[in-house]
């Protein structure tokens, strides 16, 4: 039963995947492919010219619709239910989660190509997914990881640059330094400056996207190596897939580990456009006025243009996507549970009771600190990206003991919360899962889960930022008012 819903929602979704005017769907699945049809670029440039069509006439006949009221609470409350982004690759719905390109995670579960079938999906896979909108097949994933292997190749002075950087320094810094220091081969920034037309800009997009994506596990891996492994960098392997390559530069070759890679990257990839790293990246995409400060890394080491400033290339924008990442409220999360986590056994052991439990997570609120792991700024139950982990620890590390205690804590914490009467979700979300995974297969350094949060969610970024460029999305720039002012205005409304 379970079998034959899976294999009609996979022909179903197949058959929405590879629908095209004048041609019979089924006719198409079976057709040989030609190279066109497993190169990502080739089909985007197809695609394109009939989303701009679409977004045109979105505007025109319906622009002036309105999509709600804004309050003040909105605007104190950090914009709150307010919407105010086009997002293409995902979106979330408060009750079920996220869905990328109209697809639950055990949908991408079931129809992404694995490594095997009925293995984890391969996060190239899902980067085809958020590009085209369309299911890819094997072949099509297989060319990308190939492509994707093609363009992992790090520039020495990134390195360098990396390497002048104190080796205590937090993982996210060194490897948003790292990610900087990439920025000075951005095919965009050369095109710019040579006066490329603006119906172009997707492409030199689409090339520093598919590289930053590339090169990204390579700089993570090496900022690894260099705090953790005394700098026992290992290669990139010449035949693996993104995320088996990403684990095995980490120094994990354990099958299951590499499975977890692939299902770690692929659902931290996109949370659609509001959260604080996603909407920073297409924020600065579109206009940045930071100025970058690099003294002490060395001037001949990093020559930033700010030419490029007020249309940010890929690495720019992901940079500063990366560094929003890093607090503690949004990605940095990862590494907060599993720090707690490791206090509560400091403190209390691992085999610590419910009882013992609640009285930890009273003991954090009282002191001031939120409970990490929990909560969620959309979300209203339990985030799917929890559950798809959970899963994955049922059926390969069910007798952990830190699994089993992230379990109780899935019983004890969200009463408290409630008890609480301001926490809006009181459930789990995607980071108070992950520690764990990692921490079983011997990726113990909680300080570092932040990095491979980041090397994944390049992806979702990415794929929106060339969709960004290919509609010409305007330049972001929301008004702001003063308490003055809206004490005046909310007088007069009164
Ligand atoms: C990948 C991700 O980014 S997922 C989120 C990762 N972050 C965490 O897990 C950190 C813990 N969680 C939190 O801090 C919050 O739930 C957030 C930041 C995720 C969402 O924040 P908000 O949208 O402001 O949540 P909400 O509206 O429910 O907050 C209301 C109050 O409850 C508090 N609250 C929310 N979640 C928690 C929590 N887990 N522990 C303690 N207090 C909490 C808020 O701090 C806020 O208190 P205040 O009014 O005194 O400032
Ligand atoms: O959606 C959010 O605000 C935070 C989040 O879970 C993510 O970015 O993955």
């Amino acid at each position: 039963m379970v079998f034959n819903r899976s294999v009609s929602l996979l022909s179903k979704l197949r058959s929405r995947a590879v629908q095209q005017p004048g041609l019979g769907n089924s006719v198409r699945w079976l057709q040989v492919q030609t190279s066109s049809d497993v190169d990502l670029h080739s089909q985007l440039k197809e695609l394109i010219p009939e989303q701009q069509e679409r977004l045109k006439k979105l505007k025109s006949e319906h622009g002036k619709v309105q999509l709600g009221n804004i309050t003040v609470d909105m605007v104190l409350g950090g914009m709150r239910g307010m919407t105010g982004l086009l997002w293409e690759t995902s979106l979330l719905d408060p009750e079920e989660g996220i869905r990328f390109r109209g697809l639950s995670i055990p949908e991408c579960q079931k129809v992404l190509p694995g490594v095997k079938p009925g293995g984890e999906p391969l996060p190239e896979g899902l980067l085809w997914l958020l590009l085209t909108g369309k299911v890819p097949t094997k072949e099509q994933v297989d060319a990308l990881s190939k492509e994707l292997r093609n363009r992992a190749t790090v520039p020495d002075h990134v390195y360098k640059t990396i390497d002048a950087l104190p080796v205590t320094a937090h993982p996210m810094t060194q490897f948003a330094t790292g990610v900087m220091a990439l920025q000075v081969q951005s095919e965009f920034q050369k095109a710019y400056e040579k006066g490329i037309h603006k119906s172009k800009y997707w492409e030199p997009t689409y090339e520093d996207s598919l590289s930053l994506i590339a090169q990204l596990p390579i700089v993570a891996s090496y900022v690894y190596c260099r705090i953790y492994k005394n700098g026992q960098v290992i290669p990139v392997h010449d035949s693996l897939d993104y995320g088996g390559n990403f684990a095995h530069m980490l120094g994990f070759d354990n099958p299951a580990m590499l499975e977890l890679m692939r299902l770690y990257v692929t659902i931290h990839s996109d949370h659609e456009g509001g959260n604080v790293s996603a909407h920073t990246g297409h924020l600065v995409s579109d206009f940045t006025l930071s100025i970058i400060l690099l003294q002490g890394l060395g001037r001949d080491m990093l020559m930033l243009d700010l030419v490029a400033s007020a249309l940010s290339d890929p690495y720019l924008s992901f940079a500063a996507a990366l560094n929003g990442l890093a607090g503690p409220l949004h990605g940095l999360a990862n590494q907060e549970v599993l720090l707690w986590i490791k206090s509560v056994v400091e403190e209390c052991g691992e085999n610590v009771s419910k009882d013992h439990l609640k009285e930890y997570v009273w003991k954090t609120l009282n002191s001031g600190k939120v409970v990490p792991g929990f909560g969620h700024g959309v979300l209203r139950k339990t985030d799917p990206r929890y559950t798809c982990q959970r899963e994955f620890a049922m059926k390969h590390l069910p007798d952990d003991p830190l699994f089993k205690m992230v379990s109780n804590l899935y019983e004890v914490v969200p009463p408290i919360l409630l008890e609480l009467g301001k926490v809006k979700n009181p459930w789990p979300n995607v980071d108070a899962h992950s520690g764990v995974l990692l921490n079983y297969y011997g990726l113990t350094e909680a300080r570092y889960y932040t990095v491979l949060f980041g090397v994944s969610r390049s992806i979702g970024i990415c794929a929106q930022l060339i969709w960004d460029r290919a509609l010409g999305l305007a330049l972001e720039r929301p008004k702001s008012v003063t308490m003055e002012w809206l004490e005046n205005y909310c007088k007069k409304a009164a």
